[in-house]
């Protein structure tokens, strides 16, 4: 299993994906002019074509087995650029009488566009059937979300000072999101769905114009709509695990259709952007092939960048010696360069 950046025959095996994505995972709507465009804008990304704060670097993860997507995940350079990135933000509002001994607190949103400029890790989605699980030893999760931290690292340059994400919130057997039902629905007839196919397709502004822009105290929302705020899908949870384990933290800025958290960090705090580090690559036709899927690799070519699991650490001197099937993976050879995280 390799990553490597999305290529423009890759539509078909992008639109299984998107197929299969689910309800609330806005980003890879099952509209092939939309997908088609993605592709090629990550195209133009990768090639440098375009200016820094527009840039959609979008992965695949590939099975070399049989040649099928399993999974994807892209980094966002900036959000908020082009349209307005919304977010509530869980506030409090303290009311008081002094006559009265009364003194109460609020829950309240407030409509927010605070991340604006910040960098976004998104789109992640592996296939169930390569997800953990029984193949929890084959880490194909922890590969696709951790691959892109070894990305900005070695192009830490192209990207701001912090990243956000934003997670898929809680839906119930309905596919419905209590969150939506309470509250946007009310200024957007439409269901859930609806409203976030329009999102994936670059329309979130012009819906967000629609929501409520003044404080919102959630005292007026249904018991299970306050339930959901801050909360993630069950299918999410591992995502978010593994971007805490990170250093993301949730701030308490929360999705305005669906509740779900946006968590962030500052870039040069995230683990793993902190402790990968350069290795010069000795090639091996001794080496025998290992199951161990504790090192993550990824060249240092941005057009050509590869990451992969290789089956052991660098030597003290920073040299990483691999085996030579681990090579063609990557597509390296012995002098050159590779990016290693222990993890
Ligand atoms: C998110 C992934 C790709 C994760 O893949 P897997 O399910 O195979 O993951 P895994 O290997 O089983 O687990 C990954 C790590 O999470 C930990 N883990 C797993 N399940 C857990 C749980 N219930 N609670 C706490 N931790 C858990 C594991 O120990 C492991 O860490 P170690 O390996 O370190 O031990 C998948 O579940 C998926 O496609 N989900 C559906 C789509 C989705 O909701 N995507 C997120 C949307 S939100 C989004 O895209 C933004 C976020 C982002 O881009 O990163
Ligand atoms: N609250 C939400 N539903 N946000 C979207 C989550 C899905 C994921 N972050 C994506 O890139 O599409």
């Amino acid at each position: 299993m390799r990553i490597r950046p999305i290529a423009r025959d890759d539509l078909d095996g992008l639109q299984v994906l998107a197929r299969q994505t689910g309800v609330g995972f806005t980003s890879l709507p099952d509209n092939r002019e939309f997908l088609a465009g993605k592709i090629e804008a990550a195209a133009c990304a990768f090639e440098e074509r375009v200016p820094v704060d527009d840039r959609l670097y979008f992965f695949v993860l590939e099975d070399e087995s049989n040649g099928e997507l399993a999974g994807c995940c892209a980094i966002e350079g900036q959000v908020g650029k082009g349209v307005p990135f919304y977010n509530y933000r869980l506030g409090k509002l303290a009311h008081s009488s002094v006559q009265l001994e009364l003194h109460r607190t609020f829950e309240t949103l407030f409509l927010s566009s605070d991340h604006t400029g910040d960098a976004e890790v998104c789109s992640l989605f592996l296939r169930p059937e390569y997800r953990g699980r029984e193949l929890r030893h084959l880490r194909n999760g922890a590969l696709l979300s951790k691959a892109r931290w070894l990305f900005i690292a070695q192009f830490r340059d192209r990207f701001p000072e912090k990243v956000l994400a934003e997670m898929r919130g809680v839906f119930d057997e309905d596919n419905k999101s209590p969150f939506w039902e309470s509250l946007g629905k009310h200024f957007f007839p439409m269901d859930f769905s609806e409203a976030d196919r329009l999102t994936g397709l670059g329309r979130k502004s012009f819906i967000g114009e629609l929501m409520p822009k003044f404080p919102l105290y959630t005292t007026f929302m249904s018991a299970d709509a306050r339930a959901c705020i801050g909360q993630v899908h069950r299918d999410t949870r591992p995502a978010l695990e593994m971007l805490k384990k990170e250093g993301l933290r949730w701030e308490g800025y929360i999705d305005i259709f669906d509740g779900g958290p946006t968590v962030e960090a500052y870039i040069d705090e995230v683990q793993a952007v902190c402790h990968s580090r350069l290795c010069q690559v000795e090639v091996s036709k001794q080496l025998v092939a290992s199951e161990e899927r504790r090192w993550l690799a990824a060249t240092t070519d941005m057009k050509n960048f590869y990451a992969a699991w290789v089956g052991r650490g660098p030597s003290d001197d920073q040299i990483i010696v691999v085996s030579e099937a681990e090579a063609q993976q990557l597509q390296v050879s012995t002098g050159d360069t590779l990016r290693l995280l222990e993890t």
